[in-house]
């Protein structure tokens, strides 16, 4: 989690001083015809040293856990220690047989490439506003004119509290995009209030302790979209930098299939090969704290490829409006907490 942490926050809510520069998004890709020759490509073209860190090539899985056999009455324990060991050891895993069914998926995916594909000015009608949330159609966090940019487009809502949501940023078009949004909202509050039980017990946790704390399920769905980025300068190029995610913890869908998530382990960069319907969970920065350590939010960070376009979407669960953030008490025992205790307010202040 000691990374920089340039991305998450906003979704829930501080405040962000931007530089005017949202009206990038989305104008920069279509024209880059060379990257080497275009000045603009500046801002997205990085030294050699910041993207060739090293990526273990040999076909690594990524764990599998299955919901089915978590909820099941005989298969429960040992996919539960499966679970406990997976987010010791990983952070990262993929959710198989989630329960979400197969028809919303094929919709919400369906209505996100078509929403993509729209003319600029269309997409443009969402963009993002400074009102200090993200929310809505642009880039992520652009907090100066030498900062090198992400070569991703996004488009971010608040979904949950519903009070928090603002139809504004909510497409019309294509017709089913807002239901299919909020029905999928709805799938991973379920989920997630599921997970976070065995997640609870898997820490000696009572899990209302963790009902509690995750109550209203704050969640915000950011859509990431990366272009094809041209040669010769795409290997220089990132989707989203190196981060981990201010969060109890994210649900990534990869929306059209292209692989291209990166996860640091051991020190080196491990290329993700998702699973088709899986959806893929890492533990946050609030779980870290409050398990004291003994889950760990890893860096990741996304890459772009030459030839085609790849589309993901991140659901992110974050607790409610905590006063502080600490290790939870069952957790430490006698021990040393590893981690102090800090205003949340102040916590979510350290991702600027
Ligand atoms: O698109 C991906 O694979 C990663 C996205 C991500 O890490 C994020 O949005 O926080
Ligand atoms: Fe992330």
């Amino acid at each position: 989690m000691e990374t920089n942490l340039f991305l998450v926050l906003t979704r829930f809510g501080a405040v962000l001083e931007f530089l005017g520069l949202v009206e990038l998004a989305g104008t920069t890709f279509g024209p880059f015809a060379n990257l080497s020759s275009d000045p603009r490509a500046e801002r997205y073209v990085r030294p050699e040293a910041e993207v060739n860190v090293i990526v273990r090539t040999s076909e690594i899985e990524l764990p599998v856990i299955d919901l089915a056999k978590l909820i099941h009455p005989e298969f429960s324990k040992e996919e539960a220690a499966k679970l406990h060991l997976t987010c010791q050891e990983w952070s990262f895993f993929q959710l198989v047989n989630h329960g979400v069914p197969e028809e919303l998926i094929e919709g919400l995916k369906a209505d996100t490439v078509e929403f993509f594909n729209k003319p600029l000015e269309e997409k443009m009608a969402y963009k993002q506003d400074n009102d200090g949330t993200l929310q809505g159609y642009g880039q992520a966090f652009v907090l100066s004119e030498e900062q090198k940019l992400d070569w991703c487009d996004m488009f971010y809502v608040m979904t949950r509290p519903t009070a928090f949501r603002n139809m504004k940023f909510w497409p019309t078009s294509p017709s089913t995009f807002r239901d299919n949004i909020d029905r999928y909202s709805l799938e991973l509050t379920k989920l997630a209030s599921c997970l976070w039980q065995y997640i609870a017990r898997n820490l000696g946790v009572a899990p209302e302790v963790f009902v509690q704390l995750f109550k209203d399920h704050p969640q915000g769905m950011r859509f990431n979209y990366y272009p094809p980025c041209p040669e010769p300068e795409a290997e220089k190029v990132i989707g989203i930098s190196p981060h981990s995610d201010a969060t109890g913890f994210s649900i990534l869908l990869q929306i059209n299939d292209e692989q291209g998530l990166q996860i640091r382990k051991d020190g080196e960069w491990i290329a993700v090969n998702a699973l088709p319907n899986a959806l893929i969970v890492n533990l946050g920065d609030v779980t870290e704290v409050l398990s004291n350590g003994i889950y760990k939010s890893i860096e990741h960070k996304a890459t772009i490829n030459t030839e085609t376009t790849r589309i993901s979407l991140v659901a992110f669960h974050g607790p409610d409006n905590l006063d502080m953030l600490q290790p939870l008490p069952e957790v430490v025992g006698d021990g040393n907490p590893n981690y102090g205790s800090m205003s949340y307010q102040e916590f979510m202040k350290a991702y600027f």
